[in-house]
């Protein structure tokens, strides 16, 4: 399912939380919501879950304008931090709760839920308990329980934040291999750059509430669209120059891949710069250490 956010802002009484944000999340992409504590990515999250009602804009799922809808009657899945597993019940239990909330047959609901345990690799611990689990596993059961009514959209909110360093690169290749076997739209809060930059299809890098860049990536790694961006994203400026553009004289930052940033308003972004000077720009660059730190980005990939 395609989800439309149009002008969508949220307020606490003098705080801006979202604003003005507008951004289209195609079917079957995985997009992270990336940015530093307090940017807005819950708020954006829980908006998405019909936990807060945005104080104005438009949020659209496929066609349907879903504002004022139920957080039961949106088709979501979610997943949170901490899993919210119910204790005393096993994990097929766990699994087949929102089923049996919606009095599907128990037959039908055993046979979905061990379909889910299967596809996230914990069907042969369907009569545990969460307490008998690993924190990698209580999160494969959360995940299933939130796909097994076959929601439209995939919510997560820092799922890998409780998990140890090794557990949490297993289990980030498993949402990927997960969401990519169901095909599902999904949403992960983060803000961990180097998880989104390597789960994504795309990023949504929020500063402040606000809209920074929307980018599949590599692009936003390599083509970061300001200052903050490219810091954020570990390709920070390693020149200052001064430099003179179209007869006014401005102070630019260059990325490791070449990109411009302006430091000023004196030139606008839109104005094409002679070509040449990039080239030397970039010749010195390709010199420089930094461009190591960049292939190994690659590598990884
Ligand atoms: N219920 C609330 N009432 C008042 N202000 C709030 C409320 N929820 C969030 N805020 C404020 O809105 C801003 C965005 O908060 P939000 O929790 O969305 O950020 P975040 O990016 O998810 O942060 P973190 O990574 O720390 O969870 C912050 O300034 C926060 O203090």
């Amino acid at each position: 399912m395609k989800v439309v956010l149009k002008d969508l802002t949220m307020k606490f009484d003098d705080v801006t939380a979202v604003d003005r944000l507008n951004v289209t999340i195609e079917e079957g992409t995985l997009v992270s919501l990336l940015g530093p504590s307090g940017c807005g990515k819950s708020t954006t999250l829980f908006m998405l879950a019909g936990l807060y009602q945005p104080t104005s804009g438009e949020l659209y799922f496929g066609d349907r304008l879903v504002n004022k809808v139920e957080p039961e009657k949106r088709g979501i899945g979610m997943v949170f931090q901490n899993y919210a597993l119910y204790p005393h019940m096993s994990v097929l239990k766990n699994i087949m709760f929102p089923l049996k909330m919606e009095k599907v047959p128990k037959q039908e609901a055993i046979d979905r839920a061990t379909e889910m345990a299967k596809l996230v690799h914990i069907d042969h611990l369907l009569d545990r308990k969460p307490g008998q689990l690993s924190g990698g596993q209580q999160q494969r059961v959360a995940i299933a329980r939130a796909l097994v009514k076959k929601p439209q959209l995939l919510l997560l909110d820092e799922p890998l934040s409780n998990l140890d360093a090794r557990l949490r690169l297993e289990m980030r290749e498993e949402i990927k291999r997960i969401q990519q076997a169901v095909g599902i739209t999904t949403i992960f809060v983060t803000h961990d750059q180097e998880e989104a930059l390597s789960i994504s299809d795309q990023i949504l890098l929020m500063k402040d509430g606000k809209y920074q860049q929307f980018s599949p990536p590599q692009e936003i790694y390599d083509h970061p669209r300001n200052e903050f961006v490219a810091q954020f994203l570990g390709n920070p400026p390693i020149n200052t120059l001064l430099a003179t553009f179209v007869g006014q004289t401005d102070t630019v930052k260059i990325t490791e891949t070449g990109d411009i940033l302006h430091l000023s308003k004196a030139v606008k972004p839109e104005v094409n710069i002679d070509e040449s000077f990039v080239v030397g720009i970039r010749q010195k660059i390709c010199l420089s250490k930094q461009i190591q730190k960049k292939k190994e980005f690659k590598e990884r990939q």
